[in-house]
């Protein structure tokens, strides 16, 4: 099965989906969010990806009074969580600035308005976070729309997977394998279940969403058969903002980019044959004995 996404496909067989998630490391800056799409287009990803929140219904009641240091002054969580949001204005301009740069663009919705606040900038698919994997009312509210679904497995037990893809059907869905520990420890990682999820759910696209710190975590995601991946992006680490210590910076998403592309055309089909290279090598070094007419 595979699964169609703006112009691009995904599945067995097709090139890895690369998706350069901004989320909130725009700052609340249409300006840095363009840097960001730029650098995602002269890497090679094919998308970049933003979280939409509507945040009076997103933010845990707990953590709304919460004070909060920020380059803007001192204010409760949930004022920051509105200083970061774009609306509709903003990511129109976003939007356009993709098209150009010939990059698909889609968001995590972390409530259901916010799906219908995507959905009328007719986005080409959708995102679940891991932390939405339980949120019935969204998962339903996104299988309504029809579009592809990109659904992320973090902090998840595969009872609540197995519910979650009930709920938004095979169709037109695309696993990710994520952990959520933000960097992720090599340990914590557990990158078979890129095969287990796909023997779970058989024809379902299996990609990967990684927090790990540097690449060859994701090239090896792409080895175990990965269709897509996802790694936040930043101009800089060292930027004010909970995301950009575990995103990989530019000169890191080119170099996954091509070394994704690199391991590609390597993986092969599985079936063992002599290739024809192997032929002047084999005649040199091979002695002729019994087995040679095998
Ligand atoms: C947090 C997100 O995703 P993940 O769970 O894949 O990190 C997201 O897409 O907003």
């Amino acid at each position: 099965m595979t699964v169609t996404i703006g112009t691009r496909t995904l599945g067995d067989a097709h090139p890895t989906y690369v998706i350069a998630e901004i989320g909130l490391n725009h700052n609340g800056s249409v300006e840095i969010a363009k840097e960001l799409i730029d650098v995602a287009a002269a890497a090679g990803a094919d998308a970049v990806k933003f979280q939409k929140r509507t945040p009076e219904i997103s933010t845990p009641e707990h953590m709304r009074d919460v004070p909060r240091e920020t380059p803007w002054g001192t204010m409760t969580y949930l004022e920051y969580r509105y200083r970061v949001e774009f609306g509709r204005d903003e990511y129109l301009e976003i939007g356009a600035h993709a098209a150009e740069r010939g990059v698909d663009w889609f968001a995590s919705p972390w409530d259901e308005p916010s799906v219908a606040f995507l959905e009328d900038l007719d986005v080409v698919a959708h995102k679940v976070a891991s932390a939405s994997l339980t949120d019935d009312g969204l998962l339903a509210a996104l299988r309504e729309t029809g579009k592809p679904i990109i659904l992320s497995t973090g902090m998840s037990t595969m009872e609540q997977i197995d519910r979650a893809v009930d709920l938004l059907g095979t169709e037109n869905l695309v696993l990710l394998h994520a952990t959520s520990t933000y960097p992720m420890p090599a340990e914590e990682a557990n990158l078979r279940m890129i095969p287990t999820l796909k023997d779970r759910f058989a024809g379902v696209p299996v990609g990967y969403s990684g927090h790990e710190r540097g690449l060859a975590i994701s090239f090896a995601a792409v080895a175990l058969g990965a269709a897509a991946v996802e790694r936040h992006i930043t101009l800089d680490r060292g930027m004010w903002g909970s995301d950009h210590a575990a995103s990989i910076e530019p000169t890191e998403l080119a170099a996954l980019v091509a070394g994704i592309r690199d391991i590609e055309p390597a993986l092969g089909d599985g079936i063992k044959r002599v290739f024809p290279g192997e032929l002047a090598p084999m005649a040199k070094l091979r002695r002729v004995g019994a087995g040679a007419a095998v």
